[in-house]
């Protein structure tokens, strides 16, 4: 099968021939990978299963995502890790790579076996407890040399708990106003000194989730002047959006680690700028209407991103489309060791690519998304930008702004 994208020709699903003076409005990136999407499959499919997330992600522009292992059974084992890669199969609309537990059940006690999931058929290269910290500095040691064996990588959700017992949003004035408790920055910049100490003396590779504050961003870029294997991601949410959203406490805005100030927005968009954050990672948490449109305090923390995240990263950093590249592909592809994914747009290449009008405009309409649920912090904002068409290897997985599966 021929298929010509204006530039870019396609044939048996490689890519074989581009031709620049054929270069019209529409931008070409390589297919856009997510290194942290929470897909809720097993466990919580009313919020999402692997099909919907998968659908939301082709339409984000995404050809492959790295699904968190909070689920419930938890992905601690081999056999839950390989469940989660074959329903991606299954749904065949992006490339799901399972990241795996870094502790059984996330308890926090005990090392999962990182090495069987490693092994499997899924091939886990990434692990994490997500949602929760690892927070005991001596099991972090043991598996940052554990997966230093087959050159895996921790990805540390950085949150010291005895900071933020009963947290609701950031630490400072609005929290103090609105009465809510506050989640510090030092919660989250303690445990990535620790955590970037550790890598460095193990020399094993360490991933800092979603960075939120302007000291994590100094402690990341101290880390990697030491030489130390430190990547960093941040979300299109904390490159927008501020804590005084939390006004009118619409739990829509209440996410983890909480949206901070414009002083932490700005400090992450020059992190980004320069390379001390690798790329961005949506964080894409879905949650059901019980879970989320509630009181404040009772609401689940997290927010939708994989339809709204491209647009989101030009609107914040601007088109700079080889940089959107790398944070948004190749970044991300390198980090999670995908191969097939994250490569530049060349013949030869397979062909997953993502095809963006910048000038499309449209308006976030929650129940319209194709995830199964609608905690978009975008509901009524009107977008610049958006994906028009998505190929997984040389398939087209949208066209014309619609999933074709
Ligand atoms: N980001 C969130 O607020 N929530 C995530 C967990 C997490 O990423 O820490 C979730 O699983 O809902
Ligand atoms: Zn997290
Ligand atoms: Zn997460």
């Amino acid at each position: 099968m021929i298929t010509n994208l204006g530039e870019i020709t396609i044939e048996d699903g490689v890519i074989v021939r581009i031709d620049p003076d054929k270069k019209g409005p529409l931008v070409a990136l390589p297919g856009l990978v997510d290194l942290h999407t929470h897909l809720r499959e097993p466990g919580r499919e009313d919020a999402e299963t692997v099909e919907s997330g998968s659908r939301a992600a082709a339409l984000g522009g995404y050809t492959a995502v790295c699904a968190m292992a909070n689920t419930s059974p938890v992905a601690d084992t081999a056999g839950v890790v390989e469940q989660v890669w074959r329903l991606g199969r299954e749904a065949g609309l992006v490339d799901v790579q399972p990241i795996g537990a870094v502790t059984v059940g996330l308890g926090g006690e005990q090392l999962a076996e990182l090495g069987a999931m490693a092994d499997s058929a899924a091939r886990v290269r990434v692990f994490s407890d997500d949602g929760h910290c690892v927070h005991d500095p001596r099991l972090m040691r043991r598996a940052l040399e554990y997966v230093k064996a087959f050159d895996g990588v921790i990805a540390q959700h950085a949150e010291e708990p005895r900071l933020t017992t009963g947290a609701q949003m950031n630490e400072g004035d609005v929290a103090a106003r609105l009465g809510l408790t506050g989640w510090p920055a030092v919660a989250e910049e303690a445990i990535i000194a620790r955590d970037v100490l550790l890598a460095g003396h193990v020399g094993a590779r360490l991933h800092i989730c979603h960075v939120s504050t302007a000291g994590s961003v100094e402690l990341i870029r101290w880390a990697k002047s030491k030489g130390w294997r430190v990547t960093a991601e941040v979300t299109p949410h904390h490159l927008l959006l501020t804590e005084d959203l939390a006004v009118d406490y619409d739990p829509v805005y209440k996410v983890n680690p909480p949206l901070r100030t414009e002083a932490d927005v700005l400090a992450l968009r020059r992190g980004l700028q320069d390379g001390t954050i690798d790329c961005v990672a949506t964080d894409h948490a879905p949650h059901s209407v019980e879970d989320k449109e509630c009181e404040w305090a009772y609401a689940r923390p997290g927010m939708l991103g994989l339809e709204t995240a491209l647009a989101i990263v030009v609107q914040t950093m601007g088109p700079q489309w080889d940089r959107i590249a790398d944070w948004m592909s190749a970044a991300p592809a390198k980090i999670a060791g995908l191969a097939g994914h994250g490569h530049p747009l060349q013949v030869g290449q397979v062909a997953n690519l993502t095809i963006f009008d910048p000038d499309a405009r449209w308006t976030v309409d929650p129940t319209a998304l194709a995830s199964r649920s609608r905690n978009t912090p975008y509901a009524g904002m009107e977008l610049r930008g958006r994906v028009e068409a998505t190929y997984l290897r040389g398939e087209p997985t949208v066209l014309n702004g619609k999933a074709t599966r």
